[in-house]
């Protein structure tokens, strides 16, 4: 896989023309995330779409429900024959083994991921609001062995956490990181971030690169000076 491959931009817009118009300003992005605003406003022509350009798609629903209603969402979604699909891993052991059953029963089932802890949230955040009473990197860690325990087939974590997971999990687990801030970008609501050449050697099999490429006035070139970043 070269090396750019591994960069998904997320279509973080409100409609399918602005989504259209997205992906034909980054011809060369091989892999979209589709998540909630996009699905909610446009539904599946979107996923027709970006298989028509020869795309692959992370459908991004981030499903967090019980184990009936995510068991009956996953297989709905499914048949759109994506690449990758969210659950959160806090979703609980009988949600994630629905959605691993449902994908057993399918004949092209996409790769399942676990969202560990959005990573929006803090220490502060998930001591004082959230009242988890555990350390932020135990409790991420804690998250990705319950997905992996119930048959999930990787996490989604900020870069901070990439390496510990990938000693504990392996190889065989994919990790995918949002949170990636090159040197020049704005973090915005993002709080545990690394660099594109940081999070990849600290084991990211894949990185979710949004608005530091999106929001710029020159998306093509940014886009290209982070995949010049990530080969040197
Ligand atoms: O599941 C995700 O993709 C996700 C999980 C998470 O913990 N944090 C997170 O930012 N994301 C998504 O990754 C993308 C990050 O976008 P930027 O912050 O613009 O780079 C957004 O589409 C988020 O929905």
């Amino acid at each position: 896989m070269l090396p750019q491959e591994r960069i998904i931009v997320p279509l973080d817009v409100p409609d399918l023309e602005s989504a259209i118009a997205q992906v034909e300003t980054l011809p060369d992005v091989t892999f979209w995330k589709v998540g909630l605003e996009l699905f909610v406003s446009a539904g599946p022509a979107i996923l027709d779409y970006l298989k028509q350009h020869n795309k692959r798609i992370f459908l991004d629903l981030k499903f967090h429900d019980i184990p009936n209603t995510v068991a009956g969402a996953c297989r709905a979604a499914i048949k759109y024959n994506v690449d990758f699909l969210t659950i959160h891993a806090s979703a609980g052991k009988e949600a994630l083994q629905a959605a691993v059953e449902t994908k057993q029963a399918s004949t092209a089932p996409p790769k399942l991921l676990a969202v560990t802890l959005l990573t929006s949230i803090n220490d502060r955040s998930l001591a004082f609001d959230l009242q988890v009473p555990i350390e932020l990197p135990e409790y991420i860690l804690k998250m990705a062995m319950l997905a992996q325990e119930n048959g999930i087939d990787g996490a989604v974590c900020s870069p901070q956490e990439v390496a510990k997971l990938r000693e504990v999990c392996g190889d065989n687990f994919w990790l995918i990181c949002p949170g990636v801030r090159p040197e020049f970008a704005d973090n915005g609501d993002q709080k545990r971030v690394m660099t594109p050449k940081q999070a990849l050697n600290a084991g990211a099999d894949y990185l979710v690169i949004g608005r530091p490429i999106t929001q710029s006035e020159t998306p093509q070139l940014i886009w290209q000076k982070i995949c010049q970043e990530i080969m040197e």
